[in-house]
């Protein structure tokens, strides 16, 4: 049993989709949090009472964790050393924590970062990371590899949120897509990687922005989990992203950043926090996407 099994049954235990993404900004925390100075080490000490506030009003909604590295790697040796505590403390809430640290090279040097990221014990304790396929399929078998031997998962980068993604992902060559080829490859490596939910360890990030693809790679991937960003804040929706799901409601987990992790910043979650503390407004959030996504995707069927 591996992280595509864990990942199931934390969405089937939580009844929920969500994957909170810890993103913090300096300028968007808590004024609270801030009061320490804006040194590096100050915000690093920060984003971490930060996170650990977010791990903790989220955990009864969230399937599982998405810290995105830039924003600790920003301040330095410091942020790394928060982001470790950050990594540590979702894991000894129960939450999975997918690494959203999209790192690839070479083949010798992607075993580098996959031994180092992947697996409860490595130095970084990640149960899956999100990586780039653009050096091509030699340089995601290392990852694939030691995903496989220590139980750990991948999300590779398939058709991406943004704007400019199309400008390379929807390129044909040999009469498919580039986002198509990589997928059919993705699919392959997750069929050889099947946990007992019928989903490999390998995944695949489809954005929400892009809903005709996301149904298209639905059926090309069958037994690939998808990590679907742009839910919210980028402007996706529930209706969006419902063709990500298989028709029991597996198959996909929705990424929410800014959406939740923010929520403080938005009168309507300030008037509806009983005690007005930022923790609560971020609970009401992860709540309210939980309720959102499973009332309009196949994830009410959990
Ligand atoms: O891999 C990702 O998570 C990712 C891929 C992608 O195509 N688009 C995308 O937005 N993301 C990440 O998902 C998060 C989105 O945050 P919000 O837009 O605030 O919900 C950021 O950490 C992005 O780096």
């Amino acid at each position: 049993m591996g992280f595509s099994d864990d990942l199931a049954r934390a969405v089937q235990q939580k009844r929920s989709p969500l994957v909170v993404g810890i993103d913090p900004r300096w300028d968007q925390l808590p004024e609270a949090l801030r009061e320490g100075g804006d040194g590096l080490a100050e915000r690093a000490a920060a984003f971490r009472e930060f996170s650990l506030g977010v791990i903790g009003a989220v955990e009864p909604h969230a399937a599982a964790i998405k810290p995105q590295v830039a924003f600790f790697e920003e301040l330095g040796p410091h942020g790394m050393t928060a982001l470790g505590d950050v990594i540590a403390a979702a894991r000894a809430a129960g939450l999975p924590v997918i690494v959203d640290g999209k790192r690839n090279d070479i083949g010798s040097t992607a075993e580098a970062y996959a031994r180092g990221w992947l697996g409860r014990g490595s130095a970084w304790g990640g149960d899956a990371l999100t990586v780039s396929p653009y050096l091509g399929d030699d340089s995601l078998d290392p990852f694939v590899e030691v995903a496989t031997d220590r139980g750990a998962g991948l999300f590779v980068l398939v058709k991406t949120s943004n704007p400019g993604g199309a400008l390379w992902q929807d390129r044909v060559a040999d009469g498919q897509t580039l986002y198509q080829s990589i997928g059919a490859h993705v699919q392959s490596l997750a069929v050889a990687s099947l946990d007992e939910c019928g989903y490999g360890a390998v995944g695949a990030v489809v954005g929400a922005t892009y809903p005709r693809q996301l149904a298209e790679l639905r059926e090309l991937m069958p037994h690939v989990w998808f990590l679907i960003p742009g839910y919210g804040s980028q402007g996706g929706t529930a209706a969006d992203v419902a063709a990500g799901f298989a028709a029991d409601g597996l198959g996909a987990v929705v990424n929410s950043s800014r959406g939740v992790i923010f929520a403080y910043q938005r009168s309507e979650y300030v008037d509806r926090a009983a005690s007005g503390h930022w923790t609560d407004c971020v609970a009401a959030a992860a709540a309210d996407a939980v309720a959102d996504l499973r009332r309009h995707t196949p994830a009410g069927r959990l």
